[in-house]
């Protein structure tokens, strides 16, 4: 069964069509990116599985259940972008407060706090009031309160918005670690990130849902994203297309090429690539293997 199942989803706002039509399937496992430009209807699709709102045609199920009902207690929870702490209460209290909430009685509740503390790394905050957290902490603690009952689903809208590198790599962790229990949502307009957590993106643009799509390489063929510092690009080109294995070249920006490539066992053409640069001396700047989430979803 389906994790998530859209079918014909639309939501009419009184002067806007927030989502219009949307058809898609999500299977629990790794996190999930959710992409858009600003306005696109994600936090509308956030709303919608939380079942604070309701679709105005179409219908929407989380593991066969409509949103909000009494089954998904406990089984999905979100991070909304703007999650705010009471500043009269500590920590432990708060999150307390919400498990039993969940219907945890008061002594596990005590237990369940702390233990999703300790998954955010806070467990020594536990008696803090917020106003002592720093931002990064903060959100770490709106996570906790996220993993309370731990959740099938989680949906995190914009997690890292806002935060140090520092503090956004702290989030990811959490992430990573808990991924193979829980299937993370994520929206974000940073695809650097979501490329390093995700597998599978949803892009959506003005309520319409544009592409569903794998960052996985597939089967048959594979990338290698070449940027170079010094070279002729021109000339670059027509040596690349000439490689054994290569199917096509394309030209990102001044000074990056997308080589897609018949997959293969060896390092063959990582090799051919080397020699080639060696011999004209052109100096290149990084070698990835497969290609950026941003050339996956706009090429
Ligand atoms: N309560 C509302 N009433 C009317 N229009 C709304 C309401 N909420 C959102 N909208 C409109 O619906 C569209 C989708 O909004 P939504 O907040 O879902 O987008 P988003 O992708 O989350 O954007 P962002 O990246 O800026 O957070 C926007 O045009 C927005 O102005």
């Amino acid at each position: 069964m389906s994790l998530i199942q859209c079918n014909n989803l639309s939501k009419h706002y009184p002067n806007k069509l927030a989502l219009d039509n949307i058809n898609l399937s999500l299977d629990a496992g790794a996190p999930i990116a959710l992409v858009g430009p600003n306005g696109a209807g994600k936090t509308t699709l956030f709303s919608l599985l939380c079942g604070y709102i309701q679709p105005t045609q179409g219908s929407l199920t989380i593991l066969g259940h409509a949103p909000g009902s009494k089954a998904l207690q406990g089984v999905l929870s979100a991070l909304p972008q703007d999650a705010e702490l009471d500043p009269h209460f500590t920590i432990a209290s708060q999150l307390q407060f919400f498990a039993t909430l969940q219907g945890f009685s008061q002594a596990d509740a005590k237990q369940e706090a702390l233990r999703v503390l300790a998954l955010v790394d806070l467990a020594e905050s536990a008696q803090a009031k917020p106003k002592s957290l720093s931002h990064g902490m903060s959100k770490r603690v709106s996570i906790a309160q996220a993993l309370i009952g731990s959740p099938s689903i989680v949906l995190l809208d914009e997690p890292t918005a806002g935060l140090d590198p520092a503090n956004a790599k702290k989030i990811r962790q959490i992430v990573k670690d808990l991924s193979n229990d829980t299937t993370f949502l994520i929206s974000s307009h940073n695809l650097d990130e979501l490329e390093k957590l995700c597998d599978q993106v949803v892009y959506l643009e003005q309520g319409k849902l544009q592409q569903s799509v794998s960052i996985k390489a597939s089967q048959a063929t594979d990338f290698i994203t070449l940027t170079m510092q010094v070279c002729d690009m021109d000339s670059l080109h027509q040596q690349l297309l000439g490689l054994n294995q290569v199917i096509e070249v394309k030209r990102s920006g001044d000074e990056q090429y997308v080589i897609e490539y018949q997959k293969q066992r060896n390092f063959e053409l990582e090799q051919q690539i080397l020699s080639l640069l060696a011999e004209k001396q052109w100096r290149y700047k990084a070698i990835l293997k497969g290609r950026t989430l941003e050339e996956t979803l706009f090429s």
